[in-house]
C-alpha cells in the first residue's frame, strides 16, 4: 500500500490545488442537493397543490442546477490538472533519472517507463474524480433527504454505511488480486512472446514439451489469479448492492407509513431519485474507481519507484534472456551477474595458450606488425546488468595472418564473439584489442572487416555496392578480379557487370552473401570477420569464398562457422562451449574434446554442423540427434 502512502502524502502537499478543487466540487454538490430537492418541491408545492406555474418553477431551477452544477465539473477538471501534472512531472523526472544513472535505462525502458507515466497519471486523475465526486454527492444528497424528511436519512444511511464497510473490508484483499492477476497476466503474456520469437529455436531444440509444460503453468496460474480476483469482484459487487440498491426496499416497502407519517410523495420522489440519479451512479464509480484504477495506480507507483517484485518491472518470465535463448538454455540454472565492473571469476577450464602456428606479418599496418591482430584479454561479456555472461573469461591472440573458426552449439555466443571483435559490443571485463588498439576506438573500420549471416546490398550499380568500403581506389579490373576470387564472377556477368543497376529485391540470398562478401574483400582492414556470412551457399562456393579471404595478403580471418569444412579448413579452431572454451586445430580437438568430435559429427567436409549425438550440459533441451539448425 505504498502507493496509497505516497498518494495522500502528494495530496497533503498540495493543500491548496486540494481546496480549489473541493471549491468547485461544492456547485457540483448543489446541483445534486438540487436535482433531487427541486422536483420534490415541484411535486409538493406545484403540480399536486395545483399549482403548475410553480411546479414548473421549481423543475426550471432543477434544469439551472445541471446547468451550473455541469459548469463545476468542467471546472474541477482543471483542479484536478493542477494535482497530476505535478504527478507526472515527478514522476517523469525521477524514471529519466534512474534510466540515465542505471546500465539498464536503454531507450526502450524509458519510453516504456514514461509509457507508464502517462498510465499513473491518467489513472491518478481517475481516482481524484471517482473520490471527490462521491464524496460531494453524497453529502449533497445527504443535506436534500434531511431536509425534505429527516426520516428518510434512516432508510438509506445504515444501508450506504454497511455497504461502505464491506466495500472498505474487501478492498485491500481485492487489490492484493488485482495485482496478481495483472502480475500473471503480464507474465503470461511476456512468456508467451518468448515462446513465440524463440519458435525456431524450440522447433530445432526439441523443446516442445518442456515449453509447452512451462507456458502451461503460467497459463494456470494466470487463471487462478483469475478466479481468486472474480471471488473478490463479487464481494463488490455485494458492497455496491447493500450501499446503493438495498435502501429502495425498505423504503418503497415502507411508503404507507411514511405518507401516513407526513412524509410527502415529493419527498418520496425526491428520495428514490437521489438514491437512483445520484448515489448510485457515484458509489458505482468509486467501487470500479477504487477496486481497479487504485490497484492500477499501486502496481504503476510500485515499478516507477523500483520497488516492485521482478515481474513487476516488466522482466521476462524466463528471466532477462533474450528469447533466442528459448531453445538451449531455458533450464540452465541461473547464476548471479557479477556488475559490469567486476572481475569475473576465472573460467573453470581456462583456454589453452593459442598453438605456435606460423603466420605471416601484415604488410602495410604498422600497428600490426607489432600487436597480434586480435588480443582477447580475460573478457566476459553478457547481455544485460544481471544476465548470465555469454563470454567468459576468454582469453585468445591470434597473430596477424592466422585463421581462426569459432564453433560451438547454436546460442553458445558465437556471433558475440564476432560482435566484440566489431566493437559493436562492449566487454563487461577484460579488453578486446584489434591490431593492438581497443575494438571500440575510432577508426575501427579501417581495422577490421564484418560481414554478418544477413548480407547488405543496396539500391545503386553493382560497381557502387562493390566499391562501398573500398572507395575508387581498386580500378574496374581489380574489382571484378576480387569478384571472380570469391566466386562471384558468373554473378557479375549476369547482373551486366560493374555499371548495371543492382535491385536487391531480384537478388537470392546467396547471390546478395556473393556480394557483400566480394565487397569486404576488397576492404583495406587487415582482419575479416565472417559470422555465417557464407551460409546461404553451397559448400563449395562457401569453401572458395573461405580461401580467397584466408590468402589476403597480410589478412588475418575470423569465421564463425556453420559448416564442419569450414573448421577442417582453419589452422586453429575455437570451441565455444560456455564457461568452457578450447582453442586448438582440427585434429587436436578431434583427439581432446568430445563435443568437438560431436559436433563435427561424421559428415564430410561440405555438412553443416550436427548437434552432438548426446548432449553436453549446455544444450540442456537439445534433442538428440536432431537436424542442424538451417542458417537462413
Ligand atoms: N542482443 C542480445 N540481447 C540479449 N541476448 C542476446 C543478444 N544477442 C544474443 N543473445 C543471447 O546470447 C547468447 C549467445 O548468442 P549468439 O548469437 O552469440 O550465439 P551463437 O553461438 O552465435 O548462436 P547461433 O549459432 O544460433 O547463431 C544466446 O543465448 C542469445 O540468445
Amino acid at each position: 500500500m505504498n502507493g496509497w502512502h505516497s498518494g495522500w502524502r502528494f495530496l497533503a502537499r498540495r493543500r491548496a490545488a486540494v481546496a480549489r478543487l473541493a471549491g468547485w466540487s461544492v456547485v457540483e454538490t448543489a446541483h445534486t442537493f438540487a436535482v433531487g430537492y427541486a422536483p420534490a418541491r415541484a411535486l409538493d408545492a406545484g403540480f399536486l397543490a395545483d399549482r403548475p406555474a410553480v411546479g414548473l418553477l421549481w423543475l426550471a431551477v432543477a434544469a439551472l442546477a445541471v446547468v451550473v452544477g455541469a459548469y463545476g465539473t468542467g471546472r474541477t477538471y482543471g483542479g484536478v490538472a493542477a494535482l497530476t501534472e505535478p504527478l507526472r512531472d515527478a514522476l517523469v523526472r525521477r524514471v529519466v533519472d534512474r534510466a540515465l544513472r542505471t546500465p539498464e535505462g536503454n531507450g526502450a525502458a524509458l519510453s516504456r517507463l514514461t509509457h507508464q507515466v502517462e498510465i499513473a497519471r491518467d489513472t491518478f486523475a481517475g481516482l481524484v474524480m471517482v473520490s471527490r465526486s462521491f464524496v460531494f454527492t453524497a453529502v449533497g444528497a445527504l443535506t436534500g433527504l434531511f431536509l425534505l424528511a429527516p426520516v428518510l436519512l434512516l432508510f438509506v444511511v445504515p444501508p450506504l454505511l454497511l455497504g461502505l464497510g464491506l466495500f472498505v473490508a474487501a478492498l485491500r484483499p481485492l487489490a492484493r488480486r488485482q495485482e496478481a492477476y495483472l502480475a500473471a497476466d503480464e507474465a503470461l503474456a511476456l512468456s508467451l512472446g518468448e515462446v513465440c520469437e524463440g519458435l525456431r529455436d524450440v522447433t530445432a531444440a526439441g523443446a516442445e514439451r518442456a515449453v509447452a509444460h512451462d507456458a502451461g503453468a503460467r497459463v494456470d496460474e494466470a487463471r487462478r489469479a483469475a478466479t481468486a480476483l472474480a471471488r473478490w469482484t463479487v464481494a463488490r459487487a455485494t458492497a455496491l448492492a447493500v450501499a446503493g440498491r438495498l435502501p429502495m426496499v425498505p423504503l418503497l416497502a415502507a411508503t404507507p407509513w411514511l405518507l401516513a407519517h407526513d412524509v410527502t410523495p415529493g419527498a418520496l420522489v425526491g428520495a428514490l431519485t437521489y438514491l437512483t440519479q445520484s448515489l448510485l451512479p457515484a458509489l458505482h464509480q468509486l467501487v470500479h474507481g477504487l477496486a481497479t484504477s487504485g490497484s492500477r495506480l499501486t502496481v504503476v507507483l510500485r515499478r516507477l519507484t523500483g520497488t516492485g517484485s521482478p515481474s513487476h518491472r516488466g522482466k521476462g518470465a524466463y528471466g532477462r534472456r533474450r528469447p533466442r535463448t528459448g531453445g538451449g538454455r531455458h533450464r540452465r540454472p541461473r547464476k548471479p551477474a557479477p556488475p559490469p565492473t567486476a572481475a569475473p571469476a576465472p573460467p573453470p577450464t581456462a583456454a589453452p595458450a593459442p598453438s605456435p602456428l606460423p603466420a605471416p606479418p601484415p604488410a602495410g599496418h604498422d600497428t600490426a606488425q607489432v600487436a597480434p591482430a586480435v588480443a582477447f584479454h580475460d573478457v566476459t561479456f553478457g547481455y544485460g546488468l544481471h544476465a548470465e555472461p555469454v563470454v567468459h573469461g576468454l582469453d585468445l591472440v591470434l597473430p596477424a595472418g592466422a585463421r581462426l573458426v569459432v564453433v560451438g552449439p547454436s546460442g553458445v555466443g558465437k556471433s558475440t564473439v564476432a560482435g566484440l571483435l566489431a566493437g559493436v559490443l562492449v566487454p563487461w571485463s577484460g579488453s578486446v584489442r584489434v591490431a593492438g588498439l581497443p575494438a571500440t576506438a575510432q577508426g575501427r573500420e579501417a581495422r577490421r572487416v564484418v560481414v554478418p549471416q544477413e548480407a547488405y546490398v543496396f539500391s545503386g550499380t553493382v560497381g557502387e555496392n562493390l566499391r562501398y568500403l573500398c572507395g575508387d581506389t581498386p580500378g574496374d579490373a581489380a574489382v571484378l578480379d576480387a569478384a571472380r576470387t570469391i566466386g562471384a564472377g558468373p554473378l557479375l556477368k549476369r547482373l551486366g557487370g560493374l555499371a548495371a543497376p543492382l535491385d536487391p529485391a531480384r537478388l537470392s540470398a546467396g547471390e546478395r552473401q556473393l556480394i557483400a562478401l566480394t565487397r569486404a574483400y576488397l576492404a583495406p582492414a587487415p582482419l575479416a570477420v565472417l559470422d555465417e556470412a557464407a551460409c546461404h551457399l553451397d559448400p563449395a562456393a562457401e569453401a572458395r569464398a573461405e580461401r580467397a579471404f584466408a590468402a589476403r595478403p597480410g589478412g588475418t580471418l575470423v569465421v564463425v562457422a556453420h559448416r564442419t569444412g569450414s573448421a577442417r579448413r582453419a589452422d586453429r579452431v575455437l570451441l565455444m562451449d560456455g564457461p568452457r572454451t578450447a582453442l586448438g586445430t582440427h585434429d587436436e580437438l578431434m583427439r581432446r574434446s568430445a563435443l568437438y568430435r560431436a559436433l563435427m559429427g561424421d559428415g564430410g567436409a561440405g555438412r553443416r554442423f550436427l548437434r552432438p549425438t548426446r548432449p553436453p550440459a549446455i544444450c540442456g533441451l537439445r534433442r538428440p540427434g536432431s537436424a542442424p539448425r538451417s542458417c537462413g
